[in-house]
């Protein structure tokens, strides 16, 4: 069975006083009663503070973003070694901000892609179409294109450190969301198409995530579609009671 998973993705937010305080309230209001496996992406100066806030819950943390090569003169930048040597096994590679405002490109996916699996970690890959491309009609092949580009370079072995999170780019921070039926027809394409490219068990195997705008309203009508594996919150995990609420409708 596929694993579930609700990641939070708290992007530029959050200091490491209310980082400590965001995740207590959480492991409070988690409970023992999601099925899911919890995440929460806080940002690079408090990942250390959040791996050490939870080293007695089942919580786990992700880095957002790292750079591709293992040292050196990347000033500014932090390597997958950083990562691990604080307890961080899991990297968001490819969100669409990192797309959009910091000129991420495929092929530079390509390489993030490839350290992180070298070192053993997990990747939570991101890709999704903007509105464009899904009013001209050209969502599936765009969404295809990214994956063909950034990661279906990748040995079938590698697919178990592998999550994918589906983010149209149109729902994310906006309020809007792609309707249930709209995610579902995505992940199952997207699933068709790792089959095609590898074989049917490793597309059977692997989480797709939904990521735009899921809020406790919506969430457990998306995750009863039975491709969508869970999701990648962003504004909504900010907020303990909110993102408890998401994870428990899994
Ligand atoms: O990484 C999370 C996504 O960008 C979704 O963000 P959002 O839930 O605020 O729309």
């Amino acid at each position: 069975m596929r694993k579930k998973i609700v990641a939070g993705n708290w992007k530029m937010n959050k200091n490491l006083a209310g980082t400590k305080t965001l995740l207590s309230e959480l492991k409070t209001e988690l409970g023992q009663s999601s099925n899911a496996e919890i995440i929460v992406a806080p940002t690079f100066t408090n990942l250390y503070g959040a791996v050490e806030a939870l080293k007695s819950s089942d919580v786990t943390v992700a880095a957002q973003n790292m750079h591709q090569a293992t040292n050196g003169a990347y000033t500014g930048e932090i390597s997958a070694d950083m990562l691990k040597d604080i307890g961080v096994e899991t990297v968001i590679l490819g969100h669409s901000e990192r797309r959009a405002y910091f000129g991420e490109t495929d092929a530079l996916l390509v390489e993030k892609v490839n350290t992180a699996l070298e070192n053993n970690m997990t990747i939570i890959f991101c890709f999704g179409e903007e509105l464009e491309d899904r009013k001209s009609d050209h969502h599936f092949s765009v969404v295809e294109n990214q994956l063909k580009n950034g990661l279906f370079h990748i040995a079938e072995t590698n697919w178990k450190n592998v999550v994918l999170a589906y983010e149209p780019v149109w729902a994310i921070g906006t309020g809007e969301t792609a309707s249930p039926e709209q995610a579902q027809e995505m992940h199952a394409f997207i699933r068709s198409a790792i089959a095609k490219a590898y074989n049917q068990d490793i597309a059977d195997a692997v989480s797709i995530l939904y990521g735009g705008s899921v809020k406790p309203a919506n969430a457990e009508e998306i995750f009863a579609k039975p491709d969508v594996d869970g999701g990648l919150i962003g504004g909504a995990s900010l907020d303990a009671k909110s993102f408890a609420a998401i994870a428990n409708a899994i």
